[in-house]
């Protein structure tokens, strides 16, 4: 069995001086597809926010993807951003260029060079999320479940170990949020891990998986009834 891909033990989750999770002890396996679900404000993006560096770890331990959260340093932090995909409930695509160039920017801001294989890539990942033929389009061109699915293409564009997705779903009505859901579910098929919060509890029914929750300032395991 190889080491998890994420692992906090015995973390706490603070914004500022308040604590928001105490006690914190989970993993995260390659491949799996974990949920991450809690009522509104019981910490499900401060909780992301501490593994992908935007809040610090200071109790406990967290590793993450090769990455020791306590005492992460300032510097490292856009390295172990490129081993992760982000994805945001309110996709964070950049308005003014196409979804083309949103996707050069990223590459090259992450050290690529060759024009050749940076399109090439581009064209793959787009092609996962099933959007090849728009890469010419502005963003306020597409519907939501589209700058979804380019922001999931975003994502996948440095090949991360682990993709978070917080809220993917929230700003898509039901059907869009299933093709979103399918994109990620297809995306997990192979082989990639993805942590996502969620408080959509039609998507936990349609595709049961581990399910972490936020209560009373803890996150346990919780055991889901097939629907
Ligand atoms: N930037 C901030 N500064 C201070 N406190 C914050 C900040 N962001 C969130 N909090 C507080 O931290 C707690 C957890 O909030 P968080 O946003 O992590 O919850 P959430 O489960 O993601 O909620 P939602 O589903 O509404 O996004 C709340 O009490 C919130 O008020």
């Amino acid at each position: 069995m190889s080491n998890p891909i994420l692992k906090l033990k015995n973390a706490a989750i603070y914004q500022g001086d308040s604590l928001v999770l105490s006690n914190v002890n989970i993993e995260i396996n390659k491949g799996e597809f974990v949920y991450l679900i809690g009522k509104t404000g019981t910490g499900k993006s401060s909780f992301m926010k501490t593994l992908y560096g935007d809040l610090p770890l200071n109790e406990g331990e967290g590793h993450i993807v090769d990455y020791k959260l306590n005492g992460l340093k300032e510097k490292d932090i856009p390295f172990l951003r490129r081993k992760l995909g982000v994805v945001f409930q309110d996709f964070k695509l950049l308005i003014d260029r196409t979804i083309n160039d949103n996707l050069l920017f990223v590459l090259k801001a992450t050290g690529w060079k060759d024009k050749e294989k940076m399109n090439a890539r581009i064209e793959e990942v787009l092609n996962k999320v099933d959007m090849k033929t728009k890469g010419f389009k502005f963003p306020h061109e597409l519907s939501g479940g589209e700058q979804q699915r380019v922001a999931i293409a975003r994502a996948l564009l440095n090949n991360p170990e682990l993709i978070l997705a917080d809220e993917p779903t929230g700003n898509l009505d039901p059907q869009t949020s299933v093709e979103v859901m399918e994109v990620l579910q297809d995306i997990n098929k192979n082989g990639n891990t993805i942590l996502m919060a969620t408080h959509d509890y039609a998507l936990l029914l349609k595709y049961p998986s581990k399910t972490l929750k936020c209560d009373e300032n803890q996150v346990y395991e919780v055991v889901q009834r097939k629907g």
